[in-house]
């Protein structure tokens, strides 16, 4: 059975095109991993999701502890199984989402006690609860429990959850053992400051993880603040290992971070704005709901595959936003994953062929201010 293992094929400056062999299929990096959250793609069949070039989606350990519980999934045959995904799954360990969602929090050394957002009821989360309950799921990486402060936060207070996030990430290493064919993501934090994160990245490393993700970005800082960061950042990871930069994000985020060296990406941001009429497309965003596209017979993008450009007009796609009809959601989220793939696979043929920057010239050449 394959293990886990990171093949580098080209790179074009910092920026670096590869492959993560597991055993449930290879990543093509750069990789964008759709959010699955609860176990489901919102608006997505799986089958739908596979057909726009994900390799691998993201899951998350604290709404899937909460319902339908680890425990259960892990009865019914583990988050693969139970969702009808066969390709591979990383899970998020839950420390940023019980910041960000989580009522009643109680911190301590020792992890996080909590009350669901659902029904109030009582939980807690350490790295050793983190590591069964992404075990329990079957996840194919799993990601260490961490705290990702919020911002503002004083740089005291970034060293000291960046300090706590390294104790964390021993006694991760340690609860996750020895699994051949799953991988152990370290995230890096260290907020804005070079110092801290070269002492999280030197943390890290000394430990030993089989990827390491820049996390504490994308937490309200700006593009460019998170630009900065990575401008040294990723250069303190190992070159031979995944480097995954979390929550990340508009395209020319996304365009900006692989300059950067980065390998993998998640964020909500095609999903969630599918949802809510934004289509996202090579010329810049389209905000369906606007009376603009009423009578509008083009496609949302000439140029696109998939079946919202094929088989529908931009007219069609208003009318139905605007009746709130459940197709609506279907067809904007299969388009901005299907633009978001599209991106990752021009951005890893460029890398390959040794054309990158004269690929993200034309990326920033081809987009017009505003809706379009
Ligand atoms: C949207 N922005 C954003 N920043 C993140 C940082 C962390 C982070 O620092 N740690 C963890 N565990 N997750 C993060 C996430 C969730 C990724 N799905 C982030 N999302
Ligand atoms: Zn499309």
């Amino acid at each position: 059975m394959t293990t886990f293992g990171f093949t580098l094929h080209a790179t074009d400056g910092a920026a670096r095109s590869g492959a993560i062999a597991t055993p449930r299929g290879t990543i093509r990096t750069p990789a964008f991993m759709p959010v699955g959250t609860a176990g489901t793609v919102k608006a997505m069949l799986p089958e739908s999701v596979a057909a726009t070039g994900a390799d691998i989606l993201l899951g998350n350990t604290y709404h899937l502890m909460l319902r339908p519980g680890a425990e259960r999934v892990a009865r019914l045959g583990g988050l693969h199984a139970f969702m009808h995904w066969n390709k591979p799954i990383l899970t998020d360990s839950g420390g940023f989402q019980v910041m960000s969602l989580a009522g009643l929090r109680k911190m301590s050394e020792d992890g996080v006690a909590f009350r669901s957002h659902i029904d109030g009821s009582t939980h807690m989360l350490s790295p050793e609860r983190s590591m069964e309950i992404q075990r329990l799921l079957g996840s194919d990486i799993v990601m260490c429990f961490d705290e990702c402060p919020a911002l503002p936060a004083s740089e005291a207070e970034v060293a000291r959850a960046m300090r706590l996030s390294m104790r964390w990430a021993e006694r991760s290493k340690q609860a996750f053992g020895d699994r051949p064919g799953h991988a152990l993501f370290g995230i890096m934090q260290g907020g804005v400051t070079r110092e801290l994160r070269e002492e999280s990245a030197d943390a890290l490393t000394a430990i030993g993880f089989d990827g390491y993700a820049v996390g504490g970005l994308a937490v309200g800082e700006g593009q460019e603040a998170m630009f900065g960061v990575l401008d040294y950042a990723t250069g303190f990871l190992p070159a031979d290992r995944p480097r995954y930069l979390m929550g990340v994000g508009k395209p020319d985020d996304i365009v900006g971070a692989v300059a950067r060296g980065i390998d993998m990406m998640d964020c909500v941001l095609p999903s969630r704005s599918g949802r809510t009429g934004q289509a996202f497309t090579r010329r810049g965003v389209v905000n369906i709901k606007n009376a603009s596209h009423a009578d509008d017979p083009r496609p949302l993008d000439e140029h696109c595959s998939c079946p919202a450009c094929r088989n529908y007009s931009r007219a069609y796609l208003h009318h139905v936003f605007r009746a709130q009809e459940i197709l609506s959601s279907m067809l904007l989220t299969w388009h901005n994953l299907h633009y978001f793939q599209e991106l990752m696979a021009g951005m890893r043929a460029a890398i390959a062929e040794g054309r990158f920057a004269a690929w993200q010239a034309a990326f920033h050449a081809g987009r017009a201010e505003g809706d379009i």
